[in-house]
C-alpha cells in the first residue's frame, strides 16, 4: 500500500515519519527530494539562479534556502513561479525512489507530501494521513523550530490550504496536540486498522 503522509507546516509530519521509520516503514519525504534537486550542478539550481537572481545563491555555489524562504512566503507570485520550476523535478525523483523502493519488494511505502492537496497529487497515493493540530499549537511550533516572528509564522501558514480542508480528504486523521506517546497511540491504531502492523 502507498500512503500519503500529509498535514500543514509544522503540524508534525516529519515526528509521524520517524515513528513510521520506527516500525520499518520506508519513506519518500518530498521535502528531502526538494533539496536533492537543487543541488549545485543541477539543471534545477541553474533555473532557479537564472530566474531569482544570484542573490538566492550562497558563496559557496549552493542554495540560500532562507534567503529564497523569504522572498517565496511573501510573493504569491514568485512561488507559483518557484514551484513550477522545482515540482516537476521534485515529482520525478519522488517517483522514482517510490518505484524503487517498489522493485526492491516493499510491501508498503510512506510518501511524505506537505503539499499533497495543494498540488492534487492525491492520485499518487492510495491512503492519505494527515497529521492535524490547532491553530495555536502549529503557530508556537513553527516561531520556535524556525525562530520566526508571529508575522512570519503565520504568513508560511497562509500559503497552505487550511488544516480543516484536508481533514476532508483524509482516510485517518491524527491530532498531535498532546504529548508524542498519545501521538504514537494513534498511529499505530491506524496501521492496525490498515492491516499494514
Ligand atoms: C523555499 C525553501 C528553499 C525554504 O527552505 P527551508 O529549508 O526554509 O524549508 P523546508 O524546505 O524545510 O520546508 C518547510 C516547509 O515549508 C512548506 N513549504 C515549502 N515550500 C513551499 C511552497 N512552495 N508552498 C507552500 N509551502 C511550502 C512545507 O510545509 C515544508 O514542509 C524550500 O521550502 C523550497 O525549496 N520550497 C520549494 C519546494 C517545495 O514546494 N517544497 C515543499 C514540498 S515538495
Ligand atoms: N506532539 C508534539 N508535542 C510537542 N512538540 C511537537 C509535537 N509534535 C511535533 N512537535 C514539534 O513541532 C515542530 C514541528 O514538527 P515537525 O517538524 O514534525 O512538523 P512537519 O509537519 O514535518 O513540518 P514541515 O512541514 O515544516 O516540515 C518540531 O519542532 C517538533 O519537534
Amino acid at each position: 500500500m502507498i500512503i500519503g503522509l500529509t498535514g500543514s507546516i509544522a503540524s508534525g509530519k516529519s515526528t509521524v515519519a520517524k515513528m513510521l521509520e520506527e516500525v520499518g516503514l520506508p519513506i519518500v519525504d518530498a521535502d528531502l527530494v526538494a533539496r536533492i534537486v537543487v543541488e549545485p550542478g543541477t539543471p534545477t539550481l541553474k533555473n532557479i539562479s537564472e530566474v531569482f537572481g544570484k542573490e538566492v545563491l550562497l558563496e559557496n555555489g549552493e542554495l540560500n534556502r532562507e534567503k529564497l524562504g523569504e522572498i517565496i512566503f511573501h510573493n504569491p507570485a514568485k512561488r507559483v513561479e518557484l514551484n513550477s520550476i522545482m515540482h516537476p523535478a521534485i515529482r520525478q525523483e519522488m517517483l522514482r525512489q517510490r518505484d524503487e523502493l517498489t522493485e526492491a519488494g516493499e510491501p508498503h511505502i510512506v510518501m511524505d507530501i506537505p503539499l499533497l492537496f495543494e498540488s492534487h497529487l492525491q492520485h499518487f497515493v492510495e491512503k492519505i494521513l494527515v497529521v492535524s493540530v490547532t491553530e495555536e499549537n502549529q503557530l508556537t511550533r513553527l516561531m520556535e523550530r524556525n525562530h520566526l516572528s508571529k508575522e512570519e509564522a503565520l504568513a508560511r501558514i497562509a500559503t497552505q490550504l487550511p488544516l480543516s480542508e484536508k481533514e476532508k480528504g483524509a482516510d485517518a486523521v491524527i491530532y498531535n496536540n498532546r504529548d508524542l506517546e498519545n501521538t504514537r497511540t494513534q498511529l499505530l491504531a491506524i496501521l492496525k486498522e490498515w492491516d499494514i502492523i
